[in-house]
């Protein structure tokens, strides 16, 4: 687990102060993978160095397995630091040595032995899928091999903690997809807590548990994806389908305000049980006729969420509503001024 608490870190220059980091606290539970989202400059890389103990905050505390890091130095800094994996923003393999090579670089600086070290590279290749290209020079590798090698080489000192800073910017879909299912397959195969900062909505979609949204140094929102994306929240809006304008209800009904439906909403529904049989099941018991305007589906990790712009007509389609809430869809009705709008 880490847990980041209160942290500050402000930057000097030309006679002003620069807050990078205004007071952010954070838990992250062991063996989840959490992405840290922002706008460019809210403090994403700077906490993700902080975190690496590569830059030291003015204060706060970050914990990993209960040790404050920020209180150690010497030898206890030096050990610390070999707990938590850092793959660096953008191409940080030594050119001059193999994908082998560049793996085997912690291990000898931690003094591990040749033939131990021989093995553990090689287990590391073959976690990330490249054990044929070991003997293989950076430039005979693509970007994503590339950033898989850093990957094997961030977790050689069989670290707790695994910080990844902008893994995938500037590599192409198919590839992002392999190096994300490197980042997740060290979570589930080795246990590792992995922290990704990223500006791509798309990763934390695919491979994140958690979801920390930086602004301006500050954290304003924080908490499972799937929680987040079930209420009204950035995440919804930054990872969920968008429910179109509503158009075509030129004719709204002076008694009810909502044209040609009773009732229009937005509806929200995480699961696979949710998004097969919610609406039709509540359109049948209900008598409603039930009509989607917008929206649709994605997908976050495996499970499938659905958010949809609804219609219905009938005179129990608040009774519908309230059925698909019950049962654990999230349900916001549009207002008059909206529909009218
Ligand atoms: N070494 C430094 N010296 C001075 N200012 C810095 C330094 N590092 C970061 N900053 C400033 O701190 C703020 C946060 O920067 P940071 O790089 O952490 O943001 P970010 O969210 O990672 O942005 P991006 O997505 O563009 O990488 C910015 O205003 C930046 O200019």
């Amino acid at each position: 687990m880490i847990t980041v608490e209160n942290l500050v870190k402000t930057f000097r220059g030309r006679g002003e102060t620069l807050v990078a980091l205004d007071g952010v606290s954070l838990e992250v539970p062991q063996g989840t993978v959490c992405g840290v989202v922002g706008q460019s400059g809210a403090g994403k890389s700077t906490l993700a160095r902080c975190v690496a103990l590569l830059e030291k905050p003015d204060a706060g505390a970050i914990r990993v397995d209960g040790t404050d890091l920020v209180s150690l130095s010497g030898a206890a800094l030096r050990a610390a630091r070999r707990k938590i994996g850092v793959v660096p923003q953008g191409d940080s393999l030594l050119r001059q040595r193999t994908a082998a090579g560049n793996v085997a670089l912690p291990l000898e600086s931690a003094g591990a032995a040749r033939l131990q070290r021989r093995a553990r590279v090689l287990e590391l290749l073959e976690l990330v899928g490249l054990a044929d290209k070991a003997g293989a020079y950076p430039d005979q590798l693509s970007g994503g091999q590339r950033q898989r090698v850093a990957i094997a080489r961030a977790l050689a000192g069989s670290p707790s903690v695994l910080l990844a800073d902008e893994p995938t910017s500037a590599l192409d879909p198919e590839t992002t997809a392999s190096v994300l299912g490197v980042l997740d397959r060290a979570r589930a195969e080795l246990g590792v807590t992995v922290l990704i900062v990223t500006h791509d909505m798309d990763v934390v979609r695919r491979i994140c548990d958690d979801v920390a949204v930086l602004e301006k140094g500050r954290v304003v929102e924080h908490g499972r994806v799937l929680d987040l994306v079930a209420r009204q929240s950035r995440t919804a809006s930054a990872l969920l389908p968008t429910t179109d304008q509503i158009t075509g209800l030129s004719s709204v009904d002076s008694d009810t305000g909502y044209g040609r439906y009773d009732r229009i909403a937005d509806v929200t529904l995480v699961g696979f049980a949710a998004v097969g049989a919610l609406l039709p099941e509540a359109s049948t018991r209900f008598g409603v006729r039930l009509a989607v305007l917008g929206g649709g589906l994605t997908r976050l990790a495996d499970t499938p969420v659905a958010r949809f712009r609804v219609g219905l007509s009938g005179d129990r389609a608040d009774a519908a509503l309230d059925f698909i809430t019950e049962h654990g869809g999230v349900v916001r009705r549009a207002t008059r001024e909206e529909v009218a709008a």
